[in-house]
């Protein structure tokens, strides 16, 4: 499970502190998939990276499994699985020596490693190129090693950003029945993306992130009671006219 607990991330901006991601507390249970959604600027990949323990809060906190990352930074980064459009392969490693390195990096024993890969393998259809260089690999063969690369050490939390960004039908369509395994398989999943519809049929429930903190928060349902709008682009289009008017 993943709690979010009053993050708040401060950075200088013209000689002034400004809040990224301000008071921002969300939760995300086993086998729930949570959207965190926001335009451009909202805080979403800022508050990634506190999750992940790659900022420092200004203030607040990242619990997973009850490990706080302001107290145990290392046993959160084992805990979270990050699968990113951007992350690249090592161009010159096979998928299999990537799958490896990953696990050994997060000191996955070799036995239990060769299992996984051989499992993973299997799950994401990774067989056929599994010891081909990557460098030869087509953009969604790259990203279903990615998504293998993300479950490698077993994480109880998974931080999915722009999954699909790049990727055609088919491919896009890995990344869906991924979430779903990822579902069943009862970890906690964070998906931001700017792609609502996706989005709309890929979560449980969703975060509506502006200026650092949630505007709105629920089911699909709840949203549209809240908001008074039928779905996730007229949300957004009613926030965005609100910060065209305070601009
Ligand atoms: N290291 C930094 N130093 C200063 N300002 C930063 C830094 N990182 C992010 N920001 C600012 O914090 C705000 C939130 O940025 P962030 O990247 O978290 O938003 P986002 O919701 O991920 O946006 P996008 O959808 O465009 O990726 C932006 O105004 C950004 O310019």
């Amino acid at each position: 499970m993943l709690i979010v607990d009053r993050l708040s991330k401060s950075f200088q901006r013209d000689g002034r502190e400004f809040a990224a991601v301000d008071g921002l507390s969300f939760r995300v249970d086993t086998g729930e998939v949570y959207g965190l959604l926001g335009p451009n600027g909202a805080g979403k990949t800022t508050t990634l990276r506190c999750i992940l323990g790659l900022l420092d809060p200004t203030s607040g906190d990242v619990l997973v499994d009850g490990y706080r990352v302001s107290e145990k930074p290392q046993a959160i980064k084992q805990r979270i699985g990050l699968v990113s459009a951007s992350a690249g392969l090592y161009q010159w490693l096979t998928p299999r020596e990537i799958l490896d390195y990953f696990a050994d990096v997060y000191s996955v024993p070799p036995d239990v490693a060769e299992k996984r890969i051989e499992e993973l393998s299997d799950l994401l259809d990774l067989k056929l190129f599994l010891n081909q260089r990557s460098a030869t690999l087509s953009t969604g063969q790259k990203q279903r090693v990615n998504l293998a690369r993300a479950l490698i050490h077993d994480p109880p939390v998974v931080l999915m950003d722009e999954p699909t960004l790049g990727l055609d039908v088919v491919g896009s369509q890995v990344v869906f029945d991924y979430v779903e395994l990822l579902r069943t398989q009862k970890r906690a999943v964070v998906v931001s993306t700017h792609h609502l519809d996706e989005a709309g049929r890929l979560c449980d429930r969703f975060g509506l992130l502006f200026h650092g903190h949630l505007r709105n928060e629920g089911t699909l349902d709840e949203l549209r009671q809240q908001t008074g709008q039928p779905g996730l682009v007229e949300m957004f289009v009613e926030m965005l006219r609100d910060r065209r008017s305070s601009a």
